[in-house]
């Protein structure tokens, strides 16, 4: 956007058309002061309850500064990339172990009372999300951190952070469950235990009714593969999941992504409904139509990290055009504001980036002397811009000669945007001292968790059963096992039959088709469904739903119906069209093997291998479940040699054939004969995995 005006050269026109253009995009809707918002109400539906005044916080967030790591080592060589630090090793030099760190944002402050919505607004890595989420108590383990977040001047404790709602950029929400669903199970784990059954269903209904979700309530949310309700209705569902607690902040993240500007504008005026109720709302937003724009009351333009903008949402045209960067016609408030950010305004003096640093360099100074960011009033002008901005912060002879950048500020912005920071710095920066916080006086009393443990457990089984709904009982699945059973078995018709040694080695050949089959098909399942459900976790573990074991739980007493009833279908008809071995015991201990195997994933099958690497078979859970069902089948059986002849009675023909040692002639990798070590072993691997499992869930989550 080549040349927006400048304010020097404009005339009486001018400045007409500047107003006018303020009046049609952005000041012209101003909204009252954010004080009196409090008591402001939105046109309209009464979302929720209002949050009493003693629930009421004021957020605020002093000198966030935040690093993201990088790939490159870092180090005072200043060698970068993964095999820095190999080569220099090789060539002598000390390598450097520190992982390097790319400041993401620059000492940002800023507060949200009851009653407002401040919107976090600027192109895409401008550090939004960083930001929210650092309020939110859900930064990255991997980044560094400085400046501090204060809930009514205290800092977020776990137990409060239950009192926070976060809607994160992705919906993430279990395909399989209706809107009804997914929103009553987070009522019954969310919602104070003191509260009834019934007084959680009627929240739930209020919350759908409130977000307009009536008549979708009974439809599945969907995903990819099946199709359920609409984008729109899938951010309310996100957004209804946190209105659930009656949070006293409220903090999304592009709650409007994806949506049509209707959609989006219904959305924020929810918001804004949901602030009036003495809310505090903290909102990312990519690019607001100039209605949306309207109805935020704050706003931090963010540019690469940097706070372009802090301020009256009603005052940020006025402020750049202050600064010479007047408002074209017809363009949004939010657009030309987004523009300045990316660096996509220029002017006759300077080009689009050295715009961009001006603006950051004015407005760091600005907020450096007042923190509450541009409050505006009738002297705007005179008294801050005159005496503070245009003297302190772009100390220039003139407004002409302030089109270049200060050599000063270009200095700290060019410092500040270098890739390398020593990590010991931050963390000599990092406060050493913390203030109190919120939640470990206010909670005495409540409950840390909404359900009890017993609960918890109960509630996740009954959850996961119905998330795995689709996944066990689809027609394909039903359809694809039973089909490849059947082939199978047609290929091994009654091959078990038959104590001979020439239908023991294809009875092999379908015991181990049998096991390979039904693993693999788990395991690569389980690789498809895992990441999601593992999101799933982490976001419901940061709002303080659950204890980790007693999800670890649930999830793993659902795996044993869901997971194995299917197979067992699959083992069933290979079992008996095979004609494998016909007794009861026989029977019920291969499903059992089945199910055990089922509960484990990976492994591999080795015959003949070297001795020296023969141990590696121990490492294999396919090895011990090869053995259980080669036991099973021929354990306490004799098999004969015929000759090469696949005779159907051996026994009669004592002449031609001869009793046999089954695990030499087929080269077994265990005694049939032998006791079941091998389920001990299963039962060992299943026990492991599951542990190992939860170790490292638990050192992943250790934070939340
Ligand atoms: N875990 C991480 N590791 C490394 N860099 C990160 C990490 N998280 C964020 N960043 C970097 O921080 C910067 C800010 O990212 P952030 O997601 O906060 O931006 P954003 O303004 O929310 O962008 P968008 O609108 O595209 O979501 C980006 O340059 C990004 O690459």
């Amino acid at each position: 956007m080549e040349g927006t005006g400048e304010k020097q050269g404009h005339g009486a026109g001018d400045e007409q058309h500047y107003r006018a253009s303020i009046e049609q995009y952005g000041s012209g809707l101003r909204r009252s002061d954010a004080g009196k918002d409090q008591q402001e109400q939105v046109p309209g539906v009464q979302l929720m309850e209002p949050v009493p005044p003693e629930k009421q916080l004021r957020v605020t967030f002093n000198a966030i500064s935040i690093f993201a790591p990088t790939l490159g080592l870092g180090g005072k060589g200043g060698s970068r990339g993964l095999f820095a630090g190999l080569a220099s090793r090789r060539s002598g030099d000390v390598p450097a172990k520190k992982p390097a760190f790319r400041q993401v944002l620059f000492d940002i402050t800023g507060s949200c009372q009851p009653g407002e919505v401040l919107a976090l607004l600027g192109p895409s890595g401008g550090g939004k999300t960083s930001l929210l989420s650092h309020i939110g108590g859900r930064t990255q383990r991997a980044m560094r951190k400085q400046g501090e977040v204060l809930f009514d001047g205290q800092q977020l404790t776990k137990a409060a952070k239950r009192h926070v709602g976060f809607v994160m950029q992705d919906d993430l929400l279990y395909a399989s469950l209706t809107v009804w669903e997914t929103l009553y199970y987070a009522a019954l784990l969310r919602l104070p235990r003191t509260m009834t059954a019934q007084q959680k269903r009627e929240r739930v209904a209020k919350v759908i009714t409130a977000l307009g979700l009536d008549k979708c309530k009974d439809t599945i949310i969907g995903d990819f593969f099946r199709r359920g309700i609409s984008g729109g209705e899938r951010k309310r569902v996100s957004v209804g999941h946190e209105l659930l607690i009656n949070p006293s902040v409220l903090l999304l993240d592009e709650p409007t992504s994806g949506l049509d500007s209707t959609t989006a504008m219904h959305l924020v005026h929810s918001l804004r409904q949901l602030a009036s109720g003495g809310r505090v709302v903290i909102t990312t937003i990519h690019q607001p139509s100039s209605r949306l724009y309207q109805l935020l009351d704050k706003l931090l333009l963010l540019s690469e990290g940097h706070a372009m903008y802090y301020g009256r949402a009603d005052k940020a045209a006025d402020w750049f055009y202050q600064l010479g960067y007047s408002m074209p016609f017809g363009i949004n408030t939010a657009d030309f504001i987004l523009d300045l950010a990316s660096a996509d305004v220029s002017t006759k003096k300077l080009s689009g980036d050295e715009c961009r640093r001006h603006l950051i360099a004015c407005s760091e100074k600005f907020l450096a002397a007042n923190p509450d960011g541009m409050q505006g009033g009738d002297d705007l002008h005179e008294a801050q811009f005159g005496s503070q901005l245009w003297t302190a912060a772009v100390s220039r002879k003139d407004l002409g000669s302030a089109r270049e950048p200060l050599p000063e500020d270009q200095h700290q912005l060019s410092e500040a945007s270098s890739s390398g920071v020593d990590p010991d710095d931050i963390e000599a920066a990092l406060p050493k001292t913390a203030p109190a916080t919120f939640g470990s006086n206010g909670d005495k009393g409540s409950y840390r968790w909404g359900a009890t443990y017993n609960q918890q457990v109960h509630i996740l089984f009954a959850r996961a059963v119905k998330t795995r709904r689709f996944e066990t009982l689809s027609k394909q699945d039903f359809c694809q096992y039973i089909t490849i059973g059947v082939l199978a078995g047609l290929f091994w018709l009654q091959k078990g039959q038959t104590a001979n040694i020439v239908n023991a080695k294809n009875t092999i050949g379908i015991l181990f088709f049998e096991l390979l089959f039904t693993s693999l098909r788990q395991m690569l399942g389980s690789i498809f469904t895992f990441p999601a459900e593992y999101k799933m976790m982490l976001k419901e573990r940061a709002s303080g739903m659950y204890r980790l074991s007693a999800f670890y739980l649930a999830r793993t007493a659902s795996d044993l119906p869901m997971t194995c009833a299917v197979p067992s279908i699959f083992v069933i008809i290979i079992y008996f069209m095979a004609g494998l071995r016909l007794s009861a015991a026989a029977f019920f201990r291969e499903l059992g093997r089945v199910t055990l195997s089922m509960m484990l994933v990976g492994g591999f099958y080795v015959n003949d291998i070297p001795a020296w690497i023969g141990w590696l078979k121990y490492l294999s859970f396919i090895y011990f479940g090869y053995v259980a069902t080669l036991k099973i089948e021929f354990g306490g059986r004799t098999f004969y040699d015929c000759g090469g002849l696949n005779l159907s009675n051996p026994e009669s023909r004592p002449s031609q054939c001869h009793p046999v040692d089954l695990q030499a002639a087929l080269k077994l990798p265990a005694n049939p004969n032998t006791w079941h070590w091998d389920v001990l072993a299963l039962i060992g691997w299943l026990i492991l995995v599951r542990v190992l499992v939860y170790v490292a869930l638990r050192r992943k989550t250790a934070r939340l």
